[in-house]
């Protein structure tokens, strides 16, 4: 596409975390740094991680100093004068409880935060995407990322951050104790842990893949079984559940494999942890036992005891917070690619012609529009047509003809590669979209009814509604006798994409729902597929009435129902090849007659160029 697309700046949305893209927007990476990209995810929750950080290491210095206080209670064992020191002990006991318990809420709360910044930044993307680019992806991967993907990185943020900022210094300030109280000791301890390091660090890169593999695999599980319930009729009509549920197992399997070698991989690195801190503390105790006497105290094995023994649970949380921090990462590339994929321009394409121009009448005209889906495969090839204000115009032609397609460029989800489409004049570019939406309904093929209450469906895009306007709409489209036979009425709820209505109901609603718009232009696609005779010819009476308020554009195969229409342009292989009333078609066109004689339908006058 060249046409249209407005400057990057205009087209790349502000993050979700508040932060600007990171300078590789092309390459698959997550970012500089797993913990650089975690301590920017939090960046909104500062005070909350400052405090939960604070209050952790408040509550390790309260314990880190219960060893100095047993070491005082243990050296003067039977020498009296415990009452204080025990009771001190009691109270680092409990301070260092009730400071975890406020750190650990914070920690949560923060975490929550972050998901759900995450997540709004997520929904609002997801919703604004270029149109082509929701047929590139499956729709159950793109919700999973919001669903699953921001769960793992809501685990790593709460807990990783802080776990990590905290073991370190609390690991550093028990070494440095024990390097006070014995460095021989330490170096033994220190000797033990560096193994362990090495450990995790090999397994590193590895567990991030392998994470983001096995969110992959539960976004492709998400997606199958959505295709299947998506469309339940067609499988249960074809037998086809065995089949259905076979290949969604080949995609539990999968997901099961990739989160079992995660498991595999994460266990290993959590082992190398453990058995590196049990290791530490055998040594110290073997070591440190025997050189009781020589080189120290009990009391000073206790103490140094003690720290190992403090060391555990930091040193633990620090070698598991790489481990979180690492399926975070494999999580948050998913959710950065789906931020990355590009968004619809908000703005103009151009800026609007300075002087005013006189503009030619019409709500919407197309001139020499040329567009194709894809590059090389031309679908419109130089169509020019033009809706007046009022009147009904039609769209006929071949399946496959590009009728469609118009109605995708007129209500601006792709733009023409060359040629111009003007709204009252304004050339496209030179407005927003939403400039343009404001001015259409549109009711395409799919007759979109969402879960929800009929009056829900039919003020959808007028929420304040008042009852008589909606009364209007509902008396107009013949839905009436609908509203009267369900139950509760306009408050029914339509249930999953208005299953408990038909066809033609469910079409009659998505008409209500665009009239109550009371747009400039209204846009109908194939209106009357679904409907039986008597509605057809109800329809044809509201779009003539219609067609008095404002411009109707109408795509039709059955031409009975676009026989009155004003003007009929005739599509084929993306040219306008023909054009005039129903009666003119049928005296000129060939093409025309072809579709007329294919559906027995004659001219309506005495002269109507019966095509005998
Ligand atoms: N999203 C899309 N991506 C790629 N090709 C598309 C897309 N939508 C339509 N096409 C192709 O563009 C061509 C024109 O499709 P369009 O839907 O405009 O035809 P139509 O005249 O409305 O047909 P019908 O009367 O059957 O609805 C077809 O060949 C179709 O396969």
């Amino acid at each position: 596409m060249t046409g249209g697309l407005a400057t990057d700046a205009e087209a790349r949305p502000d993050r979700p975390d508040g932060t600007a893209p990171p300078p590789d927007r092309g390459r698959d990476k997550a970012g500089p740094g797993a913990l650089a990209t975690m301590v920017r995810l939090t960046s909104g929750h500062r005070p909350a991680v400052a405090a939960a950080t604070g209050l952790t290491l408040a509550g390790s210095a309260l314990g880190l100093a219960q060893p100095l206080v047993a070491r005082r209670i243990v050296d003067a064992a039977g020498q009296g004068g415990l009452l204080w020191p025990v009771l001190l002990l009691v109270g680092l006991f409990a301070g260092e409880a009730v400071t975890g318990a406020v750190g650990r809420f914070l920690l949560e709360r923060m975490g929550e935060g972050v998901i759900r910044t995450l997540r709004h930044g997520l929904v609002s993307h997801l919703l604004r995407l270029e149109m082509r680019t929701y047929g590139e992806h499956r729709s159950a991967d793109l919700i999973s990322r919001v669903t699953t993907d921001t769960t793992v990185v809501r685990e790593a943020t709460a807990q990783a951050v802080v776990d990590m900022v905290t073991g370190c210094l609390v690991s550093a300030g028990a070494l440095a104790l024990m390097a006070w109280l014995d460095p021989v000791l330490l170096l033994l301890v220190a000797v033990t842990l560096a193994a362990a390091a090495a450990v995790v660090a090999c397994l590193v890169s590895g567990l991030r893949s392998a994470a983001e593999h096995a969110q992959g695999a539960v976004g492709t599980l998400a997606a199958d079984l959505e295709r299947a319930l998506g469309a339940l009729p067609m499988v249960r009509a074809h037998c086809a559940e065995a089949r259905e549920a076979e290949r969604i197992g080949t995609r539990i399997d999968a997901a099961y494999r990739t989160g079992v070698r995660t498991a595999k991989l994460s266990a290993v690195m959590n082992s190398a942890a453990e058995l590196a801190i049990q290791g530490s503390f055998l040594v110290v105790l073997v070591i440190g036992g025997l050189r009781v006497g020589d080189a120290g105290s009990l009391g000073n094995l206790v103490a140094f005891l003690l720290y190992a023994s403090y060391l555990v649970v930091p040193l633990s949380s620090v070698f598991h917070a790489v481990g979180l921090v690492q399926r975070g990462m494999g999580a948050y590339r998913r959710i950065d690619q789906a931020l990355r994929l590009p968004q619809e321009p908000a703005g103009r394409t151009r800026p609007p012609a300075p002087a005013p121009v006189r503009r030619p009448a019409g709500a919407l005209t197309l001139r020499d529009v040329h567009f194709g889906y894809r590059p090389g495969r031309p679908v419109l090839r130089g169509v020019s047509l033009s809706v007046p204000h009022h009147g009904q115009i039609a769209l006929v032609g071949r399946s496959g003809a590009g009728k469609t397609t118009i109605f995708s460029l007129a209500a601006r989800f792709y733009e023409p590669q060359e040629g111009v489409l003007l709204f009252d004049g304004r050339p496209a570019p030179e407005m927003t979209r939403r400039e343009c939406r404001e001015r259409i309904a549109l009711v395409d093929q799919n007759t979109h009814v969402v879960h929800g209450t009929l009056w829900d469906n039919i003020t959808y895009a007028v929420p304040g509604a008042d009852a008589a306007e909606v009364d209007r709409v509902v008396r107009l489209t013949n839905l009436t006798d609908v509203v009267e036979r369900l139950p509760g009425g306009l408050a029914c709820n339509l249930g999953e994409r208005g299953a408990t209505l038909s066809g033609g109901e469910r079409q009659r609603v998505a008409l209500a729902r665009a009239l109550l718009t009371r747009p400039s232009l209204l846009l109908l696609d194939e209106p009357t597929s679904h409907l039986d005779a008597i509605n057809e010819a109800a329809l044809s009476k509201v779009m003539r009435d219609i067609a008095g308020e404002c411009a109707l554009l109408v795509i039709a195969h059955r031409l009975s129902t676009v026989q009155n229409a004003d003007r009929i342009y005739v599509l084929d292989a993306g040219r306008v090849i023909a054009c005039g009333t129903h009666l003119e078609l049928l005296r000129r066109s060939a093409a025309y007659r072809e579709l007329a004689h294919a559906q027995t339908l004659r001219g309506t006058g005495p002269d109507s160029g019966s095509v005998e």
